[in-house]
């Protein structure tokens, strides 16, 4: 009777044993699903750029169609750059070559030239061939060591150089000129994909973010921060005169700070890495920030950085990468830093943290 009373037992206790297991997989499969991540950033910080990468690895890349949907605005990226070195040599008084009178010429003509919004729009062969000897000029190493004193856009070199190829009449952009493309977001957009075992969902604020009754309810039921700071902006300025990389500390402590996001991860993604490396060496950070005494090394220029924006953040628990968001890397480390914020969230929830 004792060994039978003994076996019911331990045969109910397995059941309960399995039903708490049970429970606990329900509740990790629950905790897995979804997670929301809210993109914020100062402007062409990077933000848009981060979640067409996501397209290119987690959603199928881009059909022959959205690719096409860039061509406009990669022909407006490469005519405003053309056109910025154009003003820019006047400007400063220097050149194109004034023996190369053709040069004058293909300055005037890109000054002149306009982009019909059309969508069977295509560049003329004379425009192309026009920027592409004006990218040839000997002045333009001069012209580029003064880029941060005129409005020219970030990878205006990569589009300068492909202009050949950009202006062939059955020109269909490739995900590189999309990565490098600038369009200036507007509205919200929300991105949905799956990471490993994660349902990822993406919310990219965009232009809006000055009108905060429109995006303020997206707060609700967020996972974490992915916060956009570009590294190479620390020697530009606003319209208004203020340094772009102080104006972004003042952004960034603003989120830290807000009640919003108390106690919450931030995954703080410091893009344009490529461009600091090459800018650091040439452009002095100290000319910027003072305190910054290490010289011209990448690495302790850069933790300079992030140790300006840690100082500022609250009691937010910041994971820190340092990236180049146009170009299709691995983004493992920054997955980490997800589930990490996952589970952050959950223990914080069950009153462990
Ligand atoms: N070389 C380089 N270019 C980058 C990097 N990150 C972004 N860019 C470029 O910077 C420009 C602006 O990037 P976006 O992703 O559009 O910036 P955003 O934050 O969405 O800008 P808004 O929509 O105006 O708020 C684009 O031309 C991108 O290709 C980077 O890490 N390296
Ligand atoms: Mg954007």
């Amino acid at each position: 009777m004792e060994v039978l009373t003994s076996i019911l037992d331990q045969r109910a206790k397995r059941k309960h044993s399995d039903k708490i297991d049970r429970i606990i997989k329900q509740d990790s499969k629950k905790l897995w699903k979804g997670c929301k991540i809210l993109l914020l950033g100062s402007e062409k910080s990077g933000k848009s750029t981060i979640v067409k990468q996501m397209k290119v690895m987690y959603r199928n890349g881009f059909s022959r169609e959205e690719l096409l949907g860039y061509r406009l605005t990669i022909y407006r990226n490469v005519i405003e750059s053309a056109q910025a070195i154009v003003n820019a040599m006047q400007r400063l008084g220097l050149g194109p070559d004034p023996v190369l009178l053709a040069n004058r010429a293909d300055a005037d003509m890109i000054l002149d030239y306009r982009i019909d919004e059309s969508p069977h729009f295509t560049f003329s062969q004379e425009i192309s061939l026009a920027i592409h000897r004006l990218w040839q000029d000997s002045i333009i190493p001069q012209i580029l060591a003064y880029s941060s004193e005129f409005d020219l856009m970030d990878n205006a070199s990569y589009f300068l150089s492909e202009v050949l190829r950009i202006g062939k009449p059955d020109y269909t952009p490739t995900v590189a000129d999309v990565l490098f493309a600038q369009r200036r977001s507007v509205g919200i957009v929300e991105t949905q994909f799956t990471l490993g075992q994660l349902s990822i969902h993406m919310i990219d604020i965009g232009a809006v973010s000055c009108d905060r009754r429109k995006w303020i309810h997206y707060f609700e039921y967020v996972t974490c921060i992915m916060f956009c700071a570009a590294l190479n902006e620390y020697d530009q300025v606003l319209e208004g005169g203020q340094n772009r990389m102080s104006e972004s500390l003042v952004h960034y402590e603003s989120v830290a700070n807000s009640r919003w996001f108390r106690r919450m991860s931030v995954i703080l993604c410091f893009t344009k890495f490529d461009l600091f490396k090459h800018k650091i060496p040439k452009v002095p950070l100290e000319d910027y920030f003072p305190e910054y005494t290490e010289g011209p090394h990448v690495y302790k220029a850069a933790r300079f950085i992030l140790s300006k924006f840690i100082e500022v953040s609250g009691g937010m628990k910041v994971h820190p990468h340092f990236i180049q968001a146009s170009h299709v890397v691995d983004i493992l480390p920054i997955y980490g830093s997800i589930k990490d914020a996952i589970l952050r969230n959950a223990l914080h929830d069950a009153g462990i943290f």
